[in-house]
């Protein structure tokens, strides 16, 4: 058999395949998560206008000797539309958030007053400025407040909200078309001679679901050639990136090979990584001229949800504009033994902040061990055990 190629080589002939989607147009709530395709600018100031920042009384600061009585001129409430202005010697209500009356240059909180109505008895003085947002002083109109790049977060969408803009430019959500292939694979209990449940179409579209794309599953495909070919033509259409699991190492019925492998640019073959060891990859053209890669995924269920991790989730944060690889480190709680020329993934339990051991037990293909484990650890290949103490790259589960 051909040599396998590292885990670095294959990942970077998957991203090769792949460009960030074309920006589209989304209201600024619909964008959480998104990547920013264009720096979004501040048409107004925030805040807009000076503003209380605590309910009390605007004043002029130089107006208040302690202890000291003022006439109360009226009450402003967030939301006033019309500005009174402050006549020396006197004092407005004020609410937290109303415009301050021009010539006021500070608020006094109800706290330091007897909160009258008609006049008011201030106990304390004032500092100029104090308790007033100016306009502007978070951020002055017309500078950038989110640059393009940015993994939108709920902060992000605040802020462009809170500058009044309504929609932004982002990559979006990458489609995900998951195909399962396996004659022997039944949608829901197996319970005929030979049968097995289909995982895969469950867990890699979770994972997909989970990195932020929106999944469209179809299969299990039955172990035809030209069936499984014009399925997989079929999900191009609809799809940013296609996934199949199964049907590609060395058996007589191996379907997505038998349908894939001849096509132009089309790459299958092993890498150096256990589980997960066939990997596949390639373009299918779609009608509308895309080029639409194809991550062909091995059948194993825990080398199929693994291989998503080590090369189907980079290829989706690639297709969604961001930085593909996550880079998740822990550090070894107890020696790995790694005597290997691949790279291992392992089921690890995290033991404390930023700490993690490998699961007892590990038999390879053991899916009850995934679902135990809180990472999965990616261990380079070597000739001796890591020691504890050593970090090391994770990928989280859950
Ligand atoms: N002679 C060789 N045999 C195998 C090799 C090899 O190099 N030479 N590689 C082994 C390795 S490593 C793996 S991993 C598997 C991958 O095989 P396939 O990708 O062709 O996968 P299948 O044969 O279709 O299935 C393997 C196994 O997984 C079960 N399976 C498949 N799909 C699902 C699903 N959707 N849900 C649940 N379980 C699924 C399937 O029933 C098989 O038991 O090949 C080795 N063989
Ligand atoms: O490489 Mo395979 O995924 O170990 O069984």
């Amino acid at each position: 058999m051909a040599e396998s190629v590292p885990v670095e080589d294959h990942l970077a002939r998957v991203l090769a395949l792949v460009t960030p989607l074309a920006p589209v147009t989304v209201p600024t709530a619909d964008a959480m998560g998104l990547v920013s395709a264009a720096d979004v600018t501040a048409p107004t100031a925030l805040p807009r206008f000076d503003h209380a920042a605590m309910d009390g009384y605007a004043v002029r600061a130089a107006d208040v000797s302690a202890p000291v009585s003022l006439p109360v001129a009226g009450v402003v409430a967030a939301g006033d539309a019309s500005l009174p202005s402050l006549t020396p010697g006197t004092a407005w209500r004020i609410m937290t958030g109303a415009p301050v009356p021009s010539g006021a240059d500070a608020v006094v909180p109800f706290e330091w007053t007897d909160r009258g109505v008609d006049v008011v008895a201030i106990g304390q003085t004032v500092a100029t400025g104090r308790h007033i947002r100016r306009a502007g002083e978070d951020v002055v109109a017309g500078s950038v407040v989110v640059a393009t790049g940015a993994l939108l977060a709920p902060a992000h969408l605040a802020l462009i909200a809170g500058v009044g803009v309504g929609s932004v430019s982002v990559h979006p959500a990458p489609r995900v078309a998951v195909i399962a292939t396996g004659a022997e694979l039944v949608v829901g209990g197996a319970s005929g001679a030979g049968e097995v449940s289909d995982s895969n179409t469950v867990a890699i579209s979770a994972a997909a679901a989970a990195a932020g794309a929106t999944v469209q599953a179809f299969g299990p495909v039955p172990d035809a050639p030209a069936a499984l070919l014009e399925q997989v033509l079929a999900a191009a259409e609809l799809a940013d990136l296609v996934v199949t699991t199964g049907g590609i190492s060395a058996g007589d019925h191996d379907v997505v090979k038998a349908a894939l492998r001849g096509r132009d640019g089309f790459w299958f073959g092993g890498v150096a990584v256990k589980p997960g060891r066939p990997q596949g990859c390639g373009l299918i053209l779609a009608s509308d001229g895309r080029r639409v890669p194809v991550l062909c995924l091995p059948g194993t269920p825990v080398a199929a949800y693994s291989s998503f991790r080590l090369f189907a989730e980079p290829a989706l944060r690639a297709l969604a504009g961001r930085v593909p690889r996550s880079s998740a480190r822990a550090v070894l709680d107890a020696p790995v033994d790694v005597a290997s020329d691949r790279t291992l993934v392992l089921p690890a339990v995290q033991v404390g902040p930023g700490r993690v051991a490998q699961l007892p037990g590990h038999v390879g293909h053991s899916q009850r061990l995934l679902a135990a484990a809180d990472v999965l650890l990616v261990m380079p290949p070597g000739d001796a055990p890591v020691p504890a103490g050593a970090e090391v790259e994770i990928l989280p589960l859950g």
